[in-house]
């Protein structure tokens, strides 16, 4: 949502930074392999991709494609063997520990598909974590604002337990965006939910990326979620394996089916193979 050009330690922009045109994330080059040996799994076999500020991917492809091994790269939970991933024009990969950390409590938003909130907290103080982990000042009014805007206003002093699985995302989605992070990574984010409560979901994500300006990253297995975002990039065998701008649920779905039937939708598990994407 920033878009600037920050200090690598997890602070705030500097005010006046330009940062048109520089994507809020962007891949380059990354590779991960699992293991050694005759048994190593090549997880990213080479990815190059670069994502707008202010604009919604989903990342698709068959199971064992890479997506996981993707987003945690690109999140900065999980360290490329090679290559280097950028957040707002910044090298990432590179950071220490405590570098590291404190940007992804500061810069960074997640959503996961087991909602992942402290059942002892009220909706209110799930919301707010983010920002005491960060050390910053807890920011109430953004706090219920948020809440309003995900519509759970009435909902601010509940406990997770006595909120529906939708209504638990939703605060979920409301803490990602606490921080005005540089991206949103939601893994999963419908999962678990029924499809009334995964169609408000991801009709909050198009929102807070067409209202707030946000960016948002989403792994996801559905061609009807693929369907909110602006643009599907498909993963197979760990590289990329094309995208679709504007998805629609049928187009993502031939796609998908393509992939899967494709050989090499697994992870090449000798010598990483080049990348040959196909559009
Ligand atoms: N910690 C690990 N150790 C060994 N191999 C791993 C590890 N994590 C992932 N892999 C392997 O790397 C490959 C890519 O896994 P990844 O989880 O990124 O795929 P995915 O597309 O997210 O799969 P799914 O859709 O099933 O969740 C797979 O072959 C997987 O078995």
């Amino acid at each position: 949502m920033s878009g600037a050009q920050l200090p690598l330690d997890g602070r705030r922009p500097t005010a006046g930074v330009p940062t048109a045109g520089v994507p809020a994330v962007e891949l380059r080059g990354v590779r991960r392999s699992y293991g050694r040996g005759a048994g190593v799994v090549h997880a990213l076999g080479g990815i190059d991709l670069a994502l707008a500020t202010g604009s919604f991917t989903a990342v698709m492809g068959p199971s064992g494609s890479g997506k996981s091994t993707f987003l945690q790269c690109a999140a900065g939970l999980d360290r490329p063997d090679a290559g280097q991933v950028l957040l707002a024009g910044q090298p990432i990969s590179s950071l220490g520990e405590e570098s590291l950390t404190k940007l992804r409590r500061s810069r960074i938003g997640f959503v996961f598909q087991a909602f992942n909130l402290l059942p002892s907290l009220t909706a209110l103080q799930n919301v707010l974590l983010p920002q005491r982990l960060a050390g910053g000042r807890p920011d109430k009014a953004r706090a219920h604002e948020l809440l309003a805007r995900v519509g759970l206003g009435e909902h601010a002093s509940r406990r997770p337990g006595q909120l529906s699985g939708g209504q638990q995302q939703r605060v979920a989605l409301a803490r990602a965006l606490i921080t005005r992070p540089d991206v949103v990574f939601a893994d999963e984010p419908t999962g678990a939910l029924d499809t009334r409560s995964a169609h408000e979901v991801l009709g909050l994500l198009r929102n807070a990326v067409d209202s707030l300006g946000a960016t948002v990253v989403m792994v996801t297995h559905d061609p009807v979620a693929a369907s909110f975002a602006d643009r599907a990039v498909f993963l197979a065998g760990g590289l990329l394996a094309g995208e679709l701008q504007h998805p629609e649920p049928r187009t993502v779905s031939d796609r998908m089916v393509t992939l899967a039937a494709r050989p090499g939708g697994a992870p090449a598990r000798d010598a990483a193979s080049p990348s040959h994407p196909q559009g």
